[in-house]
């Protein structure tokens, strides 16, 4: 479903702000796939999502999406193919318009504006029983306008959004960080269900190793740029927080990993 083949990027090439974010990446996801990436600041976690995602172009690599190569395509081209859900709750939905008006926005996405904007009953039944599932009691609050909702509501609502039309991949970049604890895990068994139903390729970036360890079939550890550890199946399910600060410690040569070290 995804297939980043090589793929280099770096900023200020040439000025003393140089700085080489992703150094050779390749991976591969197959359908349905769900990756969590972790990794310290700087790494190259969020630059890796900004280069499948389009938002600038690499320099070296190439990236194909279902078999279409998308390398050289602008952000607004693979946005069809791609949910994306960002740390800040405030980015994927609009203040000013109605819970209703965001989903319908989400549904409508790719088609010319006009004829056909209204939304109709039956969506408005599919857009309730959906909300319901989120179990934030939204469904009775359709014409709410997005602007008083909580941080953990609004986050909910654009997961919501990202998946309406089953995108071929979906980019979680810190999605549930800004977030209370408890919130937090709420959206993130919401983030999980939504996953499996609708059986998406996800690639899904966290600070924390609990997480990415009880969620997603496959765990990569980005570190300098590079994809650095690299484990799935039964050995991810395997997987311990101080098994994970072990690999960190052969992987980065550092004798004291912790968790700061690692996901500061
Ligand atoms: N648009 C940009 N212009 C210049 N440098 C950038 C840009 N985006 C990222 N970088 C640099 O590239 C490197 C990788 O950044 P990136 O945001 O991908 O890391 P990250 O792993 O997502 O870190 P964090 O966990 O802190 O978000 C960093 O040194 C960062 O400063």
């Amino acid at each position: 479903m995804l297939e980043i083949k090589n793929i280099w990027k770096t900023f200020n090439a040439g000025t003393v702000n140089e700085k080489a974010a992703l150094r050779g990446v390749s991976l591969t996801l197959g359908d349905g796939d769900f990756i969590t990436v972790i990794g310290g600041n700087g790494a190259g976690k969020s630059t890796l999502m900004n280069a499948v995602a389009g938002v600038y172009p690499v320099d070296e690599g190439t990236i194909t999406i279902d078999g279409t190569d998308v390398t050289k395509l602008p952000e607004h081209k693979r946005a069809p193919f791609i949910g994306r859900v960002f740390q800040d709750p405030m980015m994927g939905t609009a203040a000013t318009m109605q819970i209703e008006e965001n989903l319908a926005l989400a549904a409508r996405r790719g088609q010319p504006r006009g004829l056909g904007w209204a939304i109709t009953k039956q969506e408005r039944e599919r857009y309730r029983e959906l909300l319901k599932t989120l179990d934030l009691g939204l469904e009775d609050r359709l014409t709410s306008k997005v602007g008083l909702l909580s941080g953990g509501q609004r986050q909910a609502l654009t997961l919501l959004m990202a998946t309406l039309k089953k995108p071929k991949l979906l980019l979680l970049d810190e999605h549930t960080a800004a977030l209370d604890p408890k919130t937090a895990d709420k959206v993130l068994d919401t983030t999980e269900r939504i996953i499996q139903r609708d059986k998406l390729t996800t690639l899904m970036i966290t600070h924390n190793m609990r997480d990415a360890i009880a969620h997603g079939n496959r765990l990569i550890m980005m570190y300098e740029g590079r994809v650095a550890i690299d484990v799935a199946g039964e050995e991810k399910k395997k997987l311990t927080v101080e098994g994970l600060l072990e690999m960190f410690s052969k992987v980065s040569g550092s004798t004291e990993a912790d968790d700061k070290l690692l996901l500061s």
